[in-house]
Order: structure tokens, then sequence, then C-alpha cells
């Protein structure tokens, strides 16, 4: 039943994003324009939904300059703070059903009334990454041209992916295998 569940929202997904990439690009394979990335609202969501569910940063820590109170409790100075930015991505009252795949969480619409740090896989605040515009645009464009030229599958559907914290940043612990085939030129994407 899971696997039906998830193999039915990687197809929703892959249509969404071909439906995208053909109506920005057509059967074009001119390259990507600074306007086109404007226009790549459900890449964006895809990325920002994967970024949510396996944030490359876990956790971000700190040590406070001063005494702190919060959530009634004292936090005497110097203590280390450890932020759990993957647990706060799983707060199921701010992203509901959160080890589900759902792009559609950060569309316009349906960010209303979530607090701007809610998602955090840059960190915020003082500190936070000063290359977090960058990375989004390169993720866009980088990403953009692979699906426009490859077609990807994973080589074992049925191979468990396991998430682990590796000098830090997250990652698979396992490979992820992929079978990647070249697109026909000029054909639509499906
Ligand atoms: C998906 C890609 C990336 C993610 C998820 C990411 C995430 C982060 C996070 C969470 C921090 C803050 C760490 C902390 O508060 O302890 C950080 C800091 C930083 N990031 Fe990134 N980053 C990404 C890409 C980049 C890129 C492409 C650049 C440079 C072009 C960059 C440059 C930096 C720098 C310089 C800092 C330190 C800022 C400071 O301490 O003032 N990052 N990044």
């Amino acid at each position: 039943m899971l696997k039906t569940h998830l193999y039915l929202t990687a197809l929703c997904v892959k249509k969404l994003i071909a439906d995208e990439l053909n109506a920005v690009f057509s059967n074009s394979d001119r390259p990507c324009t600074a306007q086109d990335l404007t226009e790549l609202k459900h890449l964006e969501c895809c990325i920002k939904e994967s970024l949510r569910l396996h944030p490359n940063v876990p956790a971000i820590s700190r040590y406070l300059p001063e005494d702190t109170e919060t959530g009634g409790y004292m936090l005497p100075k110097g203590a280390m703070v450890i932020l759990s930015v993957i647990g706060m991505h799983h707060n199921p009252e701010v992203f509901p059903d959160p080890d589900d795949f759902k792009p559609e969480r950060f569309l316009a619409e349906n960010s209303i009334g979530r607090h701007p740090f809610a998602f955090s896989p840059f960190s915020a605040g003082p500190r936070n990454c000063i290359g977090q515009k960058f990375a989004m645009l390169e993720l866009k464009v980088i990403l953009a041209n692979l699906i426009r030229r490859f077609i990807f599958s994973l080589a074992d559907p049925e191979a468990p992916l396991i998430p682990a914290i590796q000098e830090t940043m997250l990652a698979p612990k396992y490979p992820i295998k992929l079978v990647v085939s070249k697109r026909l030129a000029g054909k639509r994407m499906c």
C-alpha cells in the first residue's frame, strides 16, 4: 500500500515537472534564462520539499551569549544550544503528513500563515547561509537541464533510502543507484 502510494506520488510529481518544463522550453534545447527560472515554480517546490525532508545540514548549534529563557526553561549564558532543523521540518502541526513528499506545500497559496523560519535548510538570522540564493538558482538550472536531456529512474526501486549523518551533513547511508538514459531530441517530456 505504501509503495503504491509512493509510486503514484512520484508519477504525479514527474508529470507536473514534465508539463512545466514543456511549457517553458517547448521542445527547444536552448539554454535556461533568468526569466525561465522564475517560471519553474513546481521544480522550485520539489527542491524545497527535498530540502525539508532531507536537509543537508540537519542541525545547527550556537553558544548563548547571555542567559536566555525559552519554553519555560532558563538556559545559562555559554550553553551550547542545538537546533534540530530536521525535527522542525517534520513537525506535523506545521507540515501535515511530514514524511510524505508533497511539493505543493510550498506553493505560495499553501504557505500562508506558516512561520518564515519553519522551513530553514539554510539556517536563519545572522550567520545564515550566504550562498542560499545562489544554491537555489544553481539547483534549478542544473536539474532543469538534466531533466530536459536525460530520463532518470531508480536502478532498484525496492532499495531502502536510509539517511545518515556523515561529518555533520545528512547524506544517503548507501549510494542511490540510478539508471540514466538519453532523452530523444525534440521529444516532449511525459
Ligand atoms: C543546498 C545548498 C546549501 C545548503 C543546504 C546550505 C546550508 C547552510 C547552512 C545551514 C548554514 C549555516 C550553518 C550554521 O548556522 O551553523 C550555511 C552557512 C554558509 N553557507 Fe551554505 N548552504 C548551501 C549552499 C551554499 C553555497 C552554494 C555557498 C556559497 C556559494 C554557501 C556558503 C555558505 C557560507 C559562506 C556560510 C557561512 C556563513 C557565516 O557563517 O556567516 N552555502 N549554509
